[in-house]
């Protein structure tokens, strides 16, 4: 008898999509292990605009939202992270320790954050901002899945985060990504926080061959960054604030508390 358990559906534990928050051009990743009885799940880089769509899609989809993840201290847009945790009991944010920022969890390099038998492993990559992360998917215990690199703003498709406000450098920038990303398997899926082109996903091969910043030596990288000419992103001075706070802006001592517990 055939045996049609095949390495597609090996693949197929994890379940994924992409959202978007259409005015600060952010996406949201929700991921999840649907092989687990409990169906398992997170959001990367949720906003508060979208929360209520990511709830219904994660209640549609039958699946128990376990963390809310940011890859860094957005200055463009408000967090979801605090907003999710007043809306879906049990939810627990996360950022990473360096970020300096309110969170249930805080993580750092090698760590890997679970949701039932997958996991997301850190890797440090300061540079847009000093506590920036990446996010790469690990494997199951015996299911293989598909690579993918979740960068935030440290490298966008064809492009990367700017570095000339939140602590950040172009030099640290150039070297997380040469280190820390461009070493991962040229298959591995790049999914940025943001595109402003109508791309939606990359992968490693691509931008090593293509990105038009980071396929230069590093003097000139710095020299494309230093002359970038970016407006300040509009809510800057709200968005890195509540931020700052799991994006609540209600600083009252309860839910303060309640956030970094
Ligand atoms: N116009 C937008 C902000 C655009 C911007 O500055 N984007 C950031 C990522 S959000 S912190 C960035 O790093 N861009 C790099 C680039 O090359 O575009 C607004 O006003 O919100
Ligand atoms: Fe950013």
């Amino acid at each position: 008898m055939m045996d049609y358990s095949t390495s597609s559906d090996l693949t197929t534990k994890l379940l994924f999509r992409q959202l978007f928050e259409k005015d600060s051009s952010t996406y949201t990743y929700l991921l999840a292990d649907v092989g687990h009885p409990d169906k398992p799940a997170l959001l990367i880089d949720p906003v508060d605009k979208t929360v209520d769509r990511d709830i219904s899609l994660v209640k549609d989809l039958g699946l128990r939202l376990i963390y809310a993840i940011n890859t860094h201290v957005h200055a463009d847009h408000i967090t979801g992270t605090g907003l999710l945790k007043t809306k879906v009991p049990g939810v627990k944010s996360v950022i990473s320790k360096a970020s300096n920022s309110k969170a249930d969890m805080h993580i750092e390099a090698g760590d890997k954050i679970y949701f039932g038998d997958l996991f997301l492993e850190v890797r440090a990559t300061p540079g847009h901002t000093q506590g920036c992360v990446t996010y790469v998917t690990g494997d199951g215990p015996d299911q293989p899945t598909p690579r993918m690199a979740f960068t935030g703003d440290t490298l966008l498709i064809r492009g990367c985060g700017r570095t000339d406000f939140q602590g950040g450098s172009s030099h640290q920038l150039y070297h997380s990504v040469h280190s820390q990303i461009f070493t991962l398997p040229k298959d591995t899926y790049i999914y940025p926080a943001h595109d402003y082109k109508g791309f939606t996903v990359s992968t490693v091969g691509e931008e090593i061959q293509y990105n038009p910043r980071l396929t230069k030596g590093e003097e000139t990288f710095k020299s494309i960054m230093e002359n970038l000419n970016l407006p300040y992103p509009k809510m800057i001075d709200v968005a890195v604030p509540a931020n700052l706070v799991c994006g609540l802006q209600d600083y009252s001592a309860e839910s303060v508390a309640a956030t970094s517990k």
